[in-house]
């Protein structure tokens, strides 16, 4: 997009089920510190400041976020704030929000609701490269797991374990990545039409949107993502959270 005046729409996709975080309820609804994940990951893009238009991807009938995206609209008049049904796998609720922002935005960021705590910054950074020049954006932090490959156990010893290693990847040039991703809204738009026609099963492949621009032949910028940016998927991580919340609230000072 090439200026820093570029106006950019953010999808926020919040319309998984949270199987594996198993608390009976869509997981942007889940509570942390008391209030909806969604409530958590919607004040971080306001807070960032990059948001012409704001698109949530809520479950199908679900009214809960949307009377919860409706207060964030009436408290920021400034920013156009908007749901949609999403779909049945993350990516067809990307490509229904796509449908809600609209046209009339240069730059898309797509950010995962469940990673409800990223730091502003990270919003900006993705922002910011893109108003550089690039097309696609990705925050990523370094792996820090020394990495294997496993394949199936043979014969006996299948008897001791189901796997073994087959090799050790080298974890120099490994990057986890995380939202938000950002790209040129037309090359987006582009993308997510090659998508059109895929069952659900093959859109569970479709993990991000960065794996469409590099089918597509387009280059991923890397730019430093935040540990705090964690996706919440499991009781472990909500449990996380929390605690990354607690301490960001202000020190009480004990005083006498
Ligand atoms: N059909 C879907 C599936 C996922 N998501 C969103 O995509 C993000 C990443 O998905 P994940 O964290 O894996 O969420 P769930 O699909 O809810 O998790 P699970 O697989 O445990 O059910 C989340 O913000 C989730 O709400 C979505 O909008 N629509
Ligand atoms: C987009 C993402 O958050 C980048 O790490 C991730 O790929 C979403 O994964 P999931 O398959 O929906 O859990």
């Amino acid at each position: 997009m090439g200026t820093a005046q570029a106006s950019v729409g953010v999808i926020v996709v919040a319309a998984g089920s949270g199987t594996r975080l198993g608390y009976g309820l869509p997981k942007a609804q889940v509570p942390l510190a008391g209030e909806p994940i969604l409530a958590h990951a919607l004040r971080g893009v306001l807070a960032a400041g990059v948001a012409a238009r704001i698109c949530v991807a809520v479950p199908a009938g679900d009214t809960v976020l949307r009377k919860l995206c409706a207060g964030f609209a009436a408290q920021h008049p400034d920013v156009v704030i908007s749901t949609v049904d999403g779909g049945a796998s993350r990516a067809a609720s990307v490509a229904a929000a796509l449908r809600g922002l609209g046209d009339g935005v240069d730059a898309v960021l797509v950010h995962d609701a469940a990673r409800a705590l990223t730091p502003p910054e990270v919003f900006q950074r993705v922002a910011a490269a893109l108003a550089a020049g690039a097309r696609a954006v990705v925050p990523a932090v370094a792996v820090v797991d020394t990495i294997k490959t496993a394949r199936p156990s043979t014969g006996a010893e299948a008897d001791i374990a189901p796997e073994k290693v087959a090799a050790t990847v080298d974890r120099a040039h490994l990057r986890a990545v995380q939202t938000p991703q950002g790209f040129d809204a037309a090359a987006l738009a582009r993308a997510h039409e090659s998508l059109a026609g895929l069952g659900p099963g093959e859109a569970d492949g479709i993990t991000d949107e960065a794996l469409l621009m590099e089918r597509g032949g387009v280059d991923v910028m890397l730019v430093p993502g935040s540990a705090q940016a964690l996706k919440i998927t499991t009781q472990l991580d909500l449990a996380v959270a929390e605690a990354l919340l607690a301490a960001r609230q202000p020190r009480r000072i004990m005083e006498g």
